[in-house]
């Protein structure tokens, strides 16, 4: 039976912190299911990903949104638009302060940005509580009150939580459906993401393709699909699902550090994601992925349109 909206909630929420604060690994703790890729690496997640959580109460749409930074190229600027229409559009934004990091300008910056969107209620996350000690976590949690009052922000509540380890993951869908206006459900039952298939595939590729790479490679590793579909010579019960895909890159001397040693790494690449993939969507993979060239694809408007930008 379903609800009436007087007694449930539905409604968005996005996540917004520096590179690297947590955003992503907590959505994917929230949703129960990696629809977000993850890395070590600042500045990975490019698309605004939405995950759905579905609660007897209410659902909860998640928004996860690249880290707002000082734009260095046309892809940096599209990025920082991305996040701004994305914060005007929300029920509630939750601000990720990692408890492991020290409050710095990037975050001062960041939350005076967030103050600009006043009528939007805005909760704040202590993020990677697990790696701190309660000393320090009751210190952080006085820095971020000190922090929104500075900006003018009312925190709703200021919940610690470790998206790793489950602290607390709970409590953060409670205090994010709080803010939720009374709606009916936006999504089907048991969809927990409405980006394209194809889209979180070539997510996962990229992330496996990140795995170890050196530091100014992340930025220039672009994914696309050129083809995914289930073969058609298989029995019903037996199903393949080939997937062509291009890892491109922006210079010929980048080839070498994704493909390795007579391609061992990309092996490793197409082995790992492999994996990943067939996690997600529940089917054996075949996957053919191809190493190519876009030249300086981040500042070329014609590249970053063909590569989905
Ligand atoms: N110990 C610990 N590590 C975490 C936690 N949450 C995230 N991390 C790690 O922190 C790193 C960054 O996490 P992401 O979730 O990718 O961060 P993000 O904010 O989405 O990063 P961008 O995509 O760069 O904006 C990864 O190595 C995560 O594994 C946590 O609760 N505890």
């Amino acid at each position: 039976m379903s609800s009436t909206p007087e007694e449930f909630k539905s409604g968005f929420a996005c996540f917004v912190g520096r590179p690297n604060a947590g955003k992503s690994t907590l959505t994917n703790a929230l949703v129960g299911k990696k629809i977000v890729i993850t890395s070590s690496k600042p500045q990975t997640t490019r698309h605004a990903v939405r995950g759905i959580v579905h609660r007897p109460d209410a659902q909860l749409i998640l928004v996860d949104t690249p880290g707002l930074h000082k734009p260095r190229t046309l892809l940096g600027e599209r990025l920082n638009d991305l996040v701004k229409t994305t914060w005007a559009e929300v029920d509630v934004i939750a601000v990720c302060l990692p408890a492991s990091d020290k409050i710095g300008p990037g975050d001062r910056f960041l939350v005076g940005e967030a103050a600009k969107v006043a009528k939007t209620p805005k909760v704040a996350l202590a993020t990677k509580a697990d790696l701190v000690e309660p000393d320090r976590m009751i210190e952080h949690l006085a820095e971020i009150q000190a922090l929104g009052e500075a900006a003018g922000i009312e925190w709703a509540s200021i919940v610690p939580v470790s998206a790793t380890s489950g602290f607390q993951v709970e409590l953060v869908s409670d205090e994010l459906v709080k803010l939720l206006p009374n709606g009916f459900p936006l999504y089907p039952d048991g969809d927990i993401t409405d980006e394209p298939e194809e889209t979180l595939v070539a997510e996962l590729i990229r992330e496996a393709a990140l795995e170890g790479v050196r530091d100014e490679l992340p930025h220039s590793i672009a994914v696309t699909i050129d083809e995914m579909n289930l073969r058609e010579d298989r029995p019903a019960d037996k199903p393949l699902l080939d997937i062509y895909a291009n890892i491109f890159l922006e210079r010929e001397s980048q080839k070498g550090i994704v493909i390795g040693h007579k391609g061992a790494r990309l092996r490793e690449v197409g082995a790992a994601s492999r994996r990943q993939i067939e996690a997600l969507l529940g089917t054996p993979v075949y996957l053919d992925l191809h190493v190519k060239i876009a030249k300086n694809w981040q500042t070329d408007a014609k590249h970053l349109r063909k590569l989905g930008f």
